[in-house]
């Protein structure tokens, strides 16, 4: 340690150093010393980064992310505004240093050392467009992003909110398969929030506390291709066909409920930024070592003839170490191909095929042909 290392000021230069968000770069080392210093007191935690954080996820996610006891170290990285949302956020007396960082300069040292990498970055929808609409945009904001993933932390996790989600996680895929850090465990789809929705209009149904209600909700997170698996509802309860309609269409059209409520304005922020903070927050846990941690996310998996599904993933050090079966599905769930309800659901996996074969024409003309043959709308 330097000799003058305590000294008062020493110790102002220190903070000082914190002071400027907008140039991190030049003050790296020095900056990013009191969280090591506290680590070293107890549990180390995790560096975690949300890019995309001066949007309207990214903010509340980045208040709940430096909330979290797990996180010792926050890089919130934008386009545009970080500035403000790292000044006000660090000043939450929690122990997560806050740093930001702005600008497609700054990409690289918001990412390096990052553990976990949380991307609430791109386009909402306004009234009227499905999410498939934001795939031109939002495909390429995502492209760039992992590429710098792959480049500054290729053994972070990721959490992928950006939407389509049924689209942005395959483009990831294929953007780390080309730099060569392609892991598939690593990359997770975020539909914590078809969750939420699912245990909310359930226990809405029930006349019970949402937290007592968990619902696996499966297959992508885009209308149809949302899949709430009400016959395995936990604790252990039965709907009429009338509530397993009305449940079914609620927790698909959650989203667009919201876009339409908030009138030209964005879609789910909020309620999001809570589902994403629920989900880190179980990656973290897993990460530090925590047994039993699962969730459902979309992930590359074989639970169905479709390479990317959502399902419940067992969360561990490694990020979604297993993917767990679907388990028993009843009729209106699983009937593939028969009357009006297998039709929709064929209609609903052929939804989700679509939409990762077009990212694929987007970014792997190679496998995009390939998944051609395979299509099946
Ligand atoms: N997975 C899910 O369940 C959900 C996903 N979403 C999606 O999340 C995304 C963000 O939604 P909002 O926060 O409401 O949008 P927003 O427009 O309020 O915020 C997006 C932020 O991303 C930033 N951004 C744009 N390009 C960037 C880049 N290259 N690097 C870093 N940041 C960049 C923007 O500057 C902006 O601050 C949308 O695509 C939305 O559809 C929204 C709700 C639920
Ligand atoms: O509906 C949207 O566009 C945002 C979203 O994914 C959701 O709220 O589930």
């Amino acid at each position: 340690m330097h000799p003058d290392a305590t000294s008062p000021s020493h110790r102002i230069a220190r903070v000082a150093a914190h002071l400027n968000p907008t140039r991190p770069q030049m003050e790296e080392g020095a900056a990013l010393r009191p969280a090591a210093c506290r680590a070293k007191g107890g549990a180390p935690g995790f560096k975690v980064a949300v890019v995309g954080a001066a949007g309207g996820i990214g903010q509340s996610l980045s208040l709940l992310m430096k909330m979290n006891p797990l996180v010792s170290v926050l890089h919130l990285y934008d386009v545009v505004n970080t500035p403000g949302v790292t000044a006000d956020v660090s000043h939450m007396d929690t122990s997560a240093v806050v740093r930001g960082f702005i600008g497609q300069q700054q990409l690289e040292a918001a990412l390096t050392g990052m553990d976990l990498v949380i991307i609430p970055a791109g386009l909402p929808r306004k009234p009227g467009m499905t999410r498939d609409d934001l795939f031109n945009k939002n495909a390429g904001i995502v492209r760039s992003i992992c590429e710098g993933v792959a480049k500054s932390c290729p053994n972070a996790i990721v959490n992928l909110i950006s939407n389509p989600v049924n689209s942005t996680v395959p483009i990831a895929a294929e953007v780390f398969k080309r730099a060569g850090t392609y892991c598939p465990k690593r990359l997770l789809g975020v539909t914590t929030l078809d969750v939420a929705r699912a245990n909310t209009f359930v226990a809405e149904v029930l006349g019970v506390d949402p937290r007592e209600v968990n619902v696996p909700v499966v297959g992508g997170h885009a209308g149809v291709t949302i899949l709430p698996l009400l016959s395995q509802v936990s604790p252990p309860c039965s709907f009429t066909p009338d509530e397993i309609s009305y449940l079914t269409n609620r927790i698909q059209n959650g989203g667009t409920e919201v876009v339409e409520a908030k009138a030209g304005a964005g879609s789910a922020t909020l309620s999001m930024a809570f589902a994403a903070a629920k989900f880190a927050d179980a990656c973290l846990r897993g990460m530090r070592g925590d047994a039993g941690i699962v969730e459902c996310s979309y992930v590359a998996s074989e639970v169905t003839e479709l390479p990317f599904f959502a399902s419940k993933v067992r969360l561990g050090r490694g990020g979604a170490e297993e993917i767990l079966p679907l388990g028993p599905l009843n009729d209106f769930e699983s009937r593939p191909g028969e009357g009006e309800e297998g039709a929709e659901r064929e209609h609903s996996e052929g939804r989700v095929l679509h939409e990762q074969v077009r990212s694929y024409e987007w970014i792997a003309p190679d496998l995009y042909r390939y998944a051609k043959t395979k299509e099946r709308v």
